[in-house]
């Protein structure tokens, strides 16, 4: 068996490995945290912490064959957040092949590093010499994305970011995320701004905000679940979730898929980065689960 079959996941190790047939990088920590990453978009699209479930969201429905961007996971978003400018909706890495550079244990840490440097494909949308690199490592119960871009070109640039996340729900109406109170936010869906009034935001049908400077963590509670979402050179933070009517309206993602999801998405929006030639930016959004 080479190192790609697919293999049963109990049995995976750190290293390349198929991912729904297509090309992907698993990690696993001692501990037994257990993490996927397709190489299409770079995008995460399992975490599973020790001895615990699953707590990303993939849509059974998502198209992974490298033809479309993925429903779920982390897809990241660069260098162009939803259609706030001339580029694609979300700009054009997470439909992109990345390429892994490495998947190591160290310690009580797996992680893996991938990039996506501009290609013609990118420059013929965004005439722009860059380097975007994806770190993920996990140890027993967190896991932390780094995202850093780095200006290979002679001239400055600026760019837009998010890491798109899809959290698993019990029951999307039953959770509660926590820590948004006095917020300022733009109401995406009344396409107004608005502020948070209230510490808890619950969600019963379609929400889309984008919450400015907000705070560096937030929790996440579910049924016997709380999961801390922390935020380090990010400002922003999009929350998402279709609700009845989009969720039936995306053919990528089931009628009731809305029930099961929420994007918690660390973002970098209204303050777009200027990047001046060689310099680095980079910016983090970890999960940490406590019962
Ligand atoms: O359908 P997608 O292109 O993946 O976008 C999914 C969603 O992403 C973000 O959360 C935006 O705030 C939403 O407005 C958008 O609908």
């Amino acid at each position: 068996m080479t190192e790609t079959s697919p293999q049963p996941r109990a049995h995976q190790r750190t290293g390349p490995c198929q991912f729904e047939g297509q090309s992907a990088v698993h990690l696993r920590s001692p501990a037994g945290a257990q993490a996927t990453v397709l190489l299409h978009g770079a995008t995460l699209v399992s975490w599973q912490p020790a001895g615990d479930e699953e707590q990303l969201y993939l849509s059974p429905a998502a198209v992974l064959d490298g033809s479309a961007p993925v429903r779920g996971g982390v897809p990241v978003i660069f260098p162009q957040f939803n259609q706030q400018g001339p580029l694609p909706k979300h700009g054009f890495a997470r439909d992109h092949a990345w390429t892994l550079q490495e998947a190591t244990v160290r310690g009580e840490h797996a992680f893996a590093v991938l990039t996506l440097s501009d290609n013609e494909a990118t420059r013929a949308l965004w005439p722009h010499a860059f380097t975007l690199e994806l770190t993920i490592s996990i140890d027993s119960h967190r896991i932390d994305m780094e995202l850093a871009v780095i200006n290979n070109g002679e001239m400055p640039f600026e760019f837009q970011a998010a890491l798109h996340t899809y959290l698993s729900t019990t029951d999307v109406r039953r959770a509660q995320l926590e820590g948004l109170i006095g917020q300022n936010y733009q109401d995406t869906v009344l396409d107004q701004p608005r502020q948070q009034w209230i510490d808890v935001v619950t969600i019963a049908q379609e929400i889309d905000r984008i919450y400015w400077q907000a705070p560096a963590e937030l929790t996440l509670r579910d049924t016997g679940r709380r999961l801390a979402i922390v935020s380090r050179g990010f400002e922003d933070c999009v929350v998402w979730n279709p609700g009845p009517e989009r969720s039936a309206s995306l053919p990528d993602l089931p009628d009731d898929g809305w029930l099961t999801m929420l994007c918690v998405e660390a973002a970098q929006i209204g303050n777009p980065v200027r990047l001046a030639a060689g310099e680095e930016w980079s910016a983090i959004q970890s999960l940490v689960v406590a019962k």
